[in-house]
């Protein structure tokens, strides 16, 4: 877990939170992935909360003026009303310090109401977490999503939750928010029940990659977006939408022990991995182990085709080690982290090794070539 989790409060469920709560600002989300237009919707609720511009928050998400504009309204809106976007920004610096806190749904809503459409998560629970948690909020609420949740109306939804534990002042969320038993509530029913239970809403428009309200030509940042990028392999795209590398989490377990014979040793990572696993082929990125330490990586997701292989696994060579003795760096049982930098190739199924290795040699060379070009970090 990151150094952020010890100043971010974690409530498991509203039992949790703690009773005399002073104000706080609330959004709400699935946040599959925590990509930039989540990232940029937590920017501005921390600024919100805290009567300054999203750009002086700290947040890692490169939020512009227009983000600061927004949230400075929030903060200065009088209860009940969606803030104008024309209000002086030093009022906002008047206004007592709200907690900012996220409030996601574990598991993800579709897994309780139609697990054969649910999609599958970007990532698991635990990372969802700790990137959440890197944003700047003060508190993240997990609440376990399940059909007496589900069945609660828009109102008694929001006055249990935001009102009665939350006390929230502010309300941040995207106008295409949907809450309540069937969905029935949407962005004007918060705006409505705000005005009765004393909280300003601030809608958040869609997000771009530039960081910037989505214009006609652009596609908003959504999971997704991501999803998609992942499925056709394409994770370059995916890190653009993220904000990061896509990575899959998972132990460490012994296959077919071929690799070391080969010349490429691959940890490989269990069945039950985390996070979505991109497109079969090939690809150059990094392996964090167990201790943080984070190698350079040529990754193979596939069934090994060559072999007749059925399983898919994805396994990682970490160059630049001597590759002769296995036990000289050994990975098995730890749980590790694999990050997707770039795609190489698709998964050939080659006649022969020789030919195999051949090209295993070239992954490794594109592999140097692609992370050397990488900004330093
Ligand atoms: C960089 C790299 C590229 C690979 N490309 C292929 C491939 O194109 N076709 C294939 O069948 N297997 C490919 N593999 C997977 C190997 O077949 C696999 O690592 C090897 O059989 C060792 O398996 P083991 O870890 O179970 O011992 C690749 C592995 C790596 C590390
Ligand atoms: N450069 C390396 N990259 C990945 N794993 C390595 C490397 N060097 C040694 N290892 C160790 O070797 C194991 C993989 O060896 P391999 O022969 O491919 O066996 P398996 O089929 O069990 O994956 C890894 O799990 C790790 O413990």
């Amino acid at each position: 877990m990151s150094d952020r989790l010890s100043d971010v409060q974690f409530w498991n469920g509203l039992e949790e939170v703690p009773r005399g709560l002073g104000p706080t600002a609330v959004t709400i989300g699935n946040f599959d992935g925590v990509h930039l237009g989540h990232q940029q919707v937590l920017a501005r609720l921390v600024a919100a909360a805290h009567g300054q511009a999203a750009a002086d928050t700290g947040a890692e998400t490169g939020a512009g003026a227009e983000t600061g504009e927004q949230a400075d309204d929030a903060a200065a809106a009088a209860p009940g009303e969606v803030p104008s976007r024309t209000q002086s920004p030093t009022q906002a610096h008047t206004q007592p310090r709200a907690q900012a806190v996220a409030i996601t749904f574990d598991p993800h809503p579709l897994q309780v109401h139609r697990p054969e459409e649910s999609p599958v998560m970007l990532t698991g629970t635990a990372e969802k977490v700790q990137r959440l948690t890197e944003t700047g909020i003060d508190a993240l609420l997990v609440l376990h999503y399940n059909l007496d949740l589900a069945g609660l109306t828009a109102e008694e939804f929001v006055k249990t939750y935001f009102v009665d534990t939350l006390h929230a002042s502010v309300v941040v969320i995207g106008h295409d928010v949907r809450f309540g038993r069937g969905n029935s509530g949407n962005f004007e029913t918060m705006v409505e029940l705000g005005r009765r239970y004393g909280f300003t809403v601030l809608g958040v428009d869609d997000f771009a990659l530039s960081g910037r309200s989505v214009a006609e030509t652009e596609r908003r940042c959504s999971s997704t977006w991501v999803r998609e990028a992942l499925e056709a392999g394409d994770v370059a795209a995916a890190a653009e939408v993220l904000g990061r590398p896509h990575a899959v989490l998972g132990e460490v377990v012994h296959g077919a022990a071929r690799g070391r014979g080969l010349g490429f040793p691959t940890a490989n990572l269990g069945g039950d991995s985390e996070g979505m696993i991109p497109a079969d082929g090939v690809y150059a990125g990094w392996l964090v182990d167990a201790a943080g330490a984070r190698w350079p990586a040529a990754i193979s997701v596939g069934s090994n085709p060559t072999f007749h292989g059925v399983e898919r696994v994805v396994e990682s060579h970490v160059i630049d080690r001597p590759t002769e003795e296995v036990e000289d760096f050994d990975l098995y049982g730890q749980h590790v982290r694999v990050e997707f930098v770039q795609r190489l190739r698709g998964m050939v199924a080659y006649e022969g090794v020789p030919k195999l290795v051949e090209q295993m040699y070239q992954d490794v060379e594109q592999t140097r070539e692609v992370l050397s070009r990488l900004p330093a970090e």
